[in-house]
């Protein structure tokens, strides 16, 4: 027992902290006091119930622990907790409600993905952004009455949004007060992202249009190649605005999320 504690212990050895991802109070408790004063901790979750002094908020629960724990990085570095090149031993929960997992990752400022500035550095209130992916993600979950369907959300700078695109169709949302995360909007959202174009959403989610076609140029886009049109407009407008995007392909059921023209979140709805 004693050889496989040493072996599973070089996992923790010498980290510069320990990142917790949604702890339960005693487990939160029990690592401050194995932590010392040498290791920083920190807490990563939806809502800081444990009180510690070094949180990252979660904006979702990202089913991928690769994502979680990449956010939470990400969100320590933006916070300061961490240093780049500081080592890490993240735990998280991967199978079930207890901390099952421990991973031991190097805070690389260099490989950022872009996922904690998603949602914490945009226009767009993070919870409208997190609406707008809940949409979607259930959107490529179900589809549209079982077939798969394809959607463009851009949130936030919404004036300029408009100004850099035209109108497909009559906007139902022309005089309406509607704000995404409302259960009747999702209704509505899904029934209208069967047509063409985009949504188009204000920094505090109301509604502003649907079946924008977006104008934006392709100029100084840096998107993985085999995206189409509708990835290369949303990818465009986020570079031309400061809005975000997040789409789903109809073609591989992937949703993605752009900003400053470039993809920064690459997900599975049947991961969710
Ligand atoms: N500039 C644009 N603005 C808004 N919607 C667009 C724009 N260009 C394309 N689309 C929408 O994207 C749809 C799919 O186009 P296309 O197949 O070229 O895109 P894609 O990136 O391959 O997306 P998918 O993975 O869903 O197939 C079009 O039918 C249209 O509704
Ligand atoms: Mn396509």
């Amino acid at each position: 027992m004693a050889a496989l504690k040493d072996l599973l212990g070089d996992l923790v050895t010498d980290v510069d902290a320990l990142v917790l991802f949604s702890p339960s109070g005693s487990y939160y408790e029990r690592a401050a006091d194995a932590v010392g004063s040498e290791t920083d901790l920190v807490v990563v979750g939806a809502e800081n119930t444990v009180d510690a002094d070094a949180f990252v908020e979660l904006p979702l629960s990202f089913a991928e622990v690769a994502e979680r724990i990449r956010f939470g990085i990400e969100g320590a570095l933006d916070n300061e907790y961490v240093e780049d090149g500081d080592d890490l031993a993240c735990v998280t929960s991967m199978f079930g409600d207890g901390e099952d997992t421990v991973s031991r990752v190097r805070a690389d400022a260099q490989r950022h993905s872009g996922i904690y500035d998603l949602f914490v550095h945009s226009r767009a209130d993070p919870a409208v952004i997190r609406d707008v992916l809940d949409v979607v993600i259930e959107l490529g979950r179900k589809g549209q009455k079982g077939k798969p369907v394809g959607a463009l959300f851009v949130v936030g700078d919404a004036g300029k949004v408009m100004n850099k695109s035209r109108p497909l169709s009559y906007n139902p949302f022309e005089k309406s007060h509607v704000h995404v995360g409302d259960p009747i909007v999702n209704v509505m959202l899904k029934e209208f992202s069967r047509l063409d174009g985009a949504f188009v959403i204000s920094d505090s989610g109301k509604i502003v249009s649907a079946y924008r076609y977006l104008e934006g140029s392709a100029e100084g886009v840096d998107i993985p190649k085999g995206l189409g049109t509708r990835h290369m407009a949303a990818a465009g407008i986020t570079r031309e605005t400061n809005s975000i995007a997040v789409v789903l392909s109809e073609s591989d059921g992937l949703v993605r999320a752009f900003k400053g023209g470039e993809l920064v979140l690459e997900l599975d709805p049947e991961a969710y």
